[in-house]
This record gives C-alpha cells, sequence and structure tokens, in this order.
C-alpha cells in the first residue's frame, strides 16, 4: 500500500481511450463549464494543462495515462446497450490454494473490469437471504420482514371515541345519563350500556361507543344548562352529525388485511403498527453481520496526521456505514500491512461479509488479492468500469469460510465508497432480503466531465425540490470533503453529462 506505481492520475495502462467503439479523447460532448459553477471552481484545482490528478468533477484529464493494471478484452459501456463484458464469476484465482509469498513483488494480473451496473448485478445476485427467525417484537428491529405483516384483528377493534366529551344519541339539547360531573365511560372499560335518544353519557378518548350513540361532541363544544346538555353557541355546524368524532371499527384495517409486504425494513412505526395489529412476534430475515478490517501500516488512528502518516479516515466510516446499509458491524479491526494477520482475520470471521480498505491494488504492500489467493477464493468481481474505485473487489471465501464474502475497498476514501454503494449494498441488501431500491433519477444543474471509458460517481447536493443535482467540488478519490455535504452521488455515463441531462442518483443510506 502507498508502495511504488501507488499513486495513478485517472488511467490505466493498455486501455488506450479510443478503444469503446466511436470514442475518441478529443470527443468529450461535455462543454466546458461555467467559472461561476461548482464544478467550474473545481478546475481551479486541476494541473497545469487542465489535468486534474485526482479525477474531479470537471476539466479533468481528456486522455487517460498513467500506470495501470493490465485490461483484457474491449472497453463495455455502462447503461449504454453496448454490448457488455462479464468475468467468470465462477473462475478461482489460479493455481488457488498455494500459499502466496505477499510481500514478494508480482506483476499486475491480467484481469477484467466489468461495467459498473454489472458489477452491483454481480453483488446482488452473490448471495441468498439468511434463513429467517421468528422473534419477540423487541428483537425485530432494524431486522427485515420475511413475511407480510397481515392483521390479527380489526382496527379500531371497536367503534371508538375519538375525543374526550359526551356520547350523545340523536339531536340535542340531550339530558345526561348517570351523573353529569361522573367519569362515564372511560377507554379500556366494561361494555357501555346503550344510550336511549335524547341521552348523553361522558365518555373519554379511546372509550367504547355505547350503542346507540350517533356522536361524540367533544367537551369545548358542549355545556351544561339546566341540568340539559347544549352545544357552544360557537360550536361548527356539523358538529353532531352521525358518526362524528367516532372512528369506527375497522376503520384503519379488518383483520385479514395486508399491511406491509415482505422485505419491508423493520422500523419502529413498523413494531408499533404490529403491536396494534395484534403481533408478540416476527418472522424476520436477520441482518447480515460484517467486519470491517483497515489495512495500511501508514494510518494513525489519533492527533494529527505528521512524519508522512494519515489519520485513518475509513475506519469510522465503514462501519457505521455498513450499519447504514443493514449490516449488524461485529467489529471494525486494525490490522497494518500484515498479511499473516489479515489471513488470520479471514479465516476466523464469523461474518457473512468481510469488508477490507486498502490493499486491492498491486503493490509490493496491497495483500488483498494475495490473502484470497491463498485460500483459494473465488473473485466474483475483479475491477470495475468505475471512478473512483475501479480496483474495488468482490470474493466468495471457501474452505471452511465457505458461504461468506469479502468486499475489497479501494484505501481512497471515495473510492472505498464507491466499492460500499456498487458492492456492499447490493450483497447486504440481497443477504438481508431487502428489494433493490427503485432507480431515482434527478437533472444535473452544471456540466460532468466524464471519463472515457468508465461510470463517473459524482458527489452531489439536490436541489430543493429534489428534481435537481449540483455536482460538489472536492470529489477527487482522496477526499471526502465534497461527500461529507452530499445528498447523493450522480451517476455519470462515460463521455460525461451536460447541464439539464437525466442522470441517476445513488442515495446515500441515511
Ligand atoms: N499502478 C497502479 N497503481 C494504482 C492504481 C492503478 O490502477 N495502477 N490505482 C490507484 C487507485 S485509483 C486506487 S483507488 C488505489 C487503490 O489502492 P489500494 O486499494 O491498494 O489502496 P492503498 O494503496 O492501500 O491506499 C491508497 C491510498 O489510500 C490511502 N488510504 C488507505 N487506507 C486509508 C484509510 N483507512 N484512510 C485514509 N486513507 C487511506 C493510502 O494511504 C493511499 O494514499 O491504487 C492506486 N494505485
Ligand atoms: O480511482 Mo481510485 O481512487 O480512485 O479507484
Amino acid at each position: 500500500m502507498g508502495g511504488p506505481g501507488g499513486a495513478s492520475s485517472t488511467g490505466r495502462m493498455g486501455a488506450p481511450a479510443d478503444r469503446r467503439p466511436g470514442a475518441t479523447p478529443d470527443a468529450q460532448p461535455t462543454p466546458p463549464a461555467s467559472p461561476a459553477s461548482p464544478t467550474g471552481a473545481l478546475a481551479r484545482e486541476s494541473a497545469p494543462g487542465g489535468a486534474s490528478r485526482d479525477g474531479g468533477a470537471t476539466a479533468g484529464p481528456k486522455t487517460p495515462s498513467g500506470p495501470g493494471c493490465a485490461r483484457v478484452g474491449g472497453v463495455g459501456a455502462v447503461e449504454t446497450g453496448e454490448e457488455a463484458r462479464v468475468v467468470d464469476s465462477s473462475a478461482p484465482f489460479a493455481g488457488g490454494g498455494e500459499p502466496a509469498r505477499p510481500s514478494a513483488p508480482q506483476p499486475p494480473p491480467a484481469h477484467a473490469d466489468v461495467p459498473w451496473a454489472e458489477a452491483q448485478r454481480i453483488a446482488a445476485r452473490a448471495v441468498e437471504p439468511a434463513a429467517t427467525v421468528t422473534v419477540p417484537l423487541d428483537r425485530a428491529v432494524r431486522q427485515v420482514l420475511a413475511a407480510p405483516v397481515e392483521a390479527l384483528a380489526d382496527l379500531p377493534s371497536f367503534d371508538t371515541s375519538a375525543m374526550d366529551g359526551w356520547a350523545v344519541a340523536g339531536p340535542g339539547p340531550w339530558t345526561p345519563a348517570g351523573l353529569p360531573e361522573g367519569p362515564g365511560v372511560l377507554a379500556g372499560g366494561a361494555e357501555p350500556e346503550p344510550l336511549a335518544d335524547g341521552r348523553a353519557v361522558r365518555i373519554a378518548t379511546g372509550a367504547r361507543i355505547p350503542p346507540g350513540a350517533t356522536a361524540v361532541v367533544r367537551d369545548e363544544r358542549a355545556e351544561l344548562r339546566a341540568e340539559r346538555l347544549h352545544l357552544t353557541p360557537g360550536a361548527p355546524s356539523g358538529s353532531t352529525d352521525p358518526g362524528t368524532d367516532i372512528r369506527p371499527r375497522g376503520q384503519e384495517c379488518r383483520t385479514g388485511a395486508r399491511l406491509l409486504p415482505a422485505g419491508t425494513p423493520v422500523t419502529p412505526p413498523v413494531l408499533g403498527l404490529a403491536a396494534a395489529a395484534g403481533y408478540d412476534r416476527l418472522t424476520v430475515t436477520p441482518r447480515p453481520r460484517a467486519e470491517v478490517l483497515v489495512l495500511g501500516d501508514e494510518l494513525l488512528h489519533e492527533g494529527l496526521p505528521s512524519g508522512g502518516r494519515i489519520r485513518d479516515a475509513l475506519g469510522p466510516m465503514v462501519g457505521p456505514w455498513l450499519s447504514a446499509l443493514g449490516a449488524e458491524v461485529l467489529a471494525t479491526r486494525r490490522l497494518g500491512d500484515d498479511p499473516e494477520a489479515l489471513h488470520e482475520a479471514v479465516t476466523t470471521t464469523g461474518a457473512d461479509l468481510v469488508v477490507t480498505t486498502g490493499g486491492t491494488a498491486h503493490g509490493p504492500l496491497d495483500h488483498v488479492r494475495p490473502a484470497l489467493h491463498r485460500i483459494g477464493a473465488r473473485l466474483l468481481v475483479d475491477g470495475v468500469e468505475v471512478r473512483p474505485g475501479h480496483p474495488m473487489l468482490l470474493a466468495a471465501l471457501a474452505g471452511a469460510q465457505r458461504g461468506r464474502h469479502l468486499v475489497g475497498l479501494p484505501g481512497n476514501p471515495l473510492a472505498a465508497v464507491s466499492g460500499l454503494l456498487t458492492l456492499a449494498g447490493p450483497l447486504l441488501r440481497a443477504r438481508a432480503g431487502l428489494p433493490e431500491p427503485e432507480p431515482v433519477r434527478a437533472t444535473l444543474t452544471a456540466d460532468v466531465q466524464g471519463h472515457p471509458r468508465d461510470t463517473r460517481l459524482v458527489p452531489v447536493i439536490r436541489t430543493a425540490d429534489g428534481s435537481g443535482a449540483t455536482p460538489l467540488r472536492w470529489t477527487g478519490p482522496a477526499m471526502l470533503r465534497g461527500l461529507a455535504g452530499a445528498s447523493a452521488l450522480a451517476a455519470v455515463a462515460p463521455g460525461g453529462a451536460s447541464a439539464g441531462m437525466s442522470v441517476r442518483l445513488l442515495e446515500l443510506p441515511w
């Protein structure tokens, strides 16, 4: 990690920009951003010649260059209908099972980045929903309904007073039944006596409506005069219309009504509704368990960056992010650049999903691929046509760890977020039994320069009415400053997008 070749601009060797059919480096459809636009402001960060070393939102290099992994096959396009290339997701590492010598320099192995949309699909199909469990309500929260919730009772289950006041029968004035100053009919009380026409009885919110009552007159609309109950002079017309301030039985639902479908996250209101509808327990798909392994000797976990070392930005971020995606995070462990510690952690984990940060590339201290090789794991995704984040990977663990998966997030923090959204999110949703979210789109308010071949994920802030998306500054792969103020990431297809174009948004999970 951070070894020779660890610094790159945007391109990869062996991937000239003109390999996409019809694309030339100069054929950028996006006009230059206006200096006043947020993306125009970003251009000031660019390296001389307009090349943004970090792949900023605009004004990036027109021709990708720099070191990179060898690519296999042609350049696929994302969401354009061009033929997508797919890696053989069942192919293990060549020679899988042999211990690697992780610190020995390794030639970058040839691998095939998959289109971004295909990577999401592979992750979503990599797992089945976990076995369901039936648990008391208080243990169901934050899991996912494995079966629909159908009402076990009518709601409300009896005609109910909606107000404190008087149950009345027929038009007023009325003669109070019983003592006018008495408590009258109370919530949870015994079956009330029938109410004869012309009579009224005090009643509390939530109490059963006496048979024969036609309306409830709330206290503030009624007054006792000469031992008779009258409407107050200012009471609105209709105050005694039949049914006023009565919640009829079954108003919200009848027994057997489908209240919530399977796949609904169990939120606090779901628990309340289930309880109201008569449930003591719910059948849920448990949250997938995840473990985070933060790699990198250069990382400091407190204090100021110094001596060429930097603060770990991913340790504090990835666990809570996985939680927001629905995982139960067992631990976040800092392992440094120790291949044995990584091997031990991966071979002993109890998590459904191991998420590593850093070490996904092919530098001398990038141990993730060698560690997977050593245990004979299968790479399901080995690089993705997305920027940032292209070295991300997804592997199915093997042997005693069969059934568990590993997502390798690149070390650059925004590239790691790209991996969370592309691989971890779809996999966790599938495992938890959650449906894929409905696609959300918005209209760009400014131009965004695209990568020539890869999809770009660009932090944006949505306009007040939600229909627009404004690209943010500070969106280089190592930067979180833009993302921290973002409401979504926009997926910008290869070649870029102009202001006014509709783009897909990836919403942030909080
Ligand atoms: N020869 C090539 N080198 C690199 C390429 C390439 O295509 N060819 N791609 C570059 C890109 S893009 C990325 S992204 C990184 C991915 O590398 P790794 O996943 O191996 O990540 P590291 O080398 O460990 O770290 C990269 C960068 O991120 C910093 N980092 C790592 N962990 C953290 C953390 N927890 N908090 C904050 N920052 C972190 C690390 O110090 C490095 O600066 O590879 C490029 N190289
Ligand atoms: O493009 Mo790398 O950071 O940013 O995957």
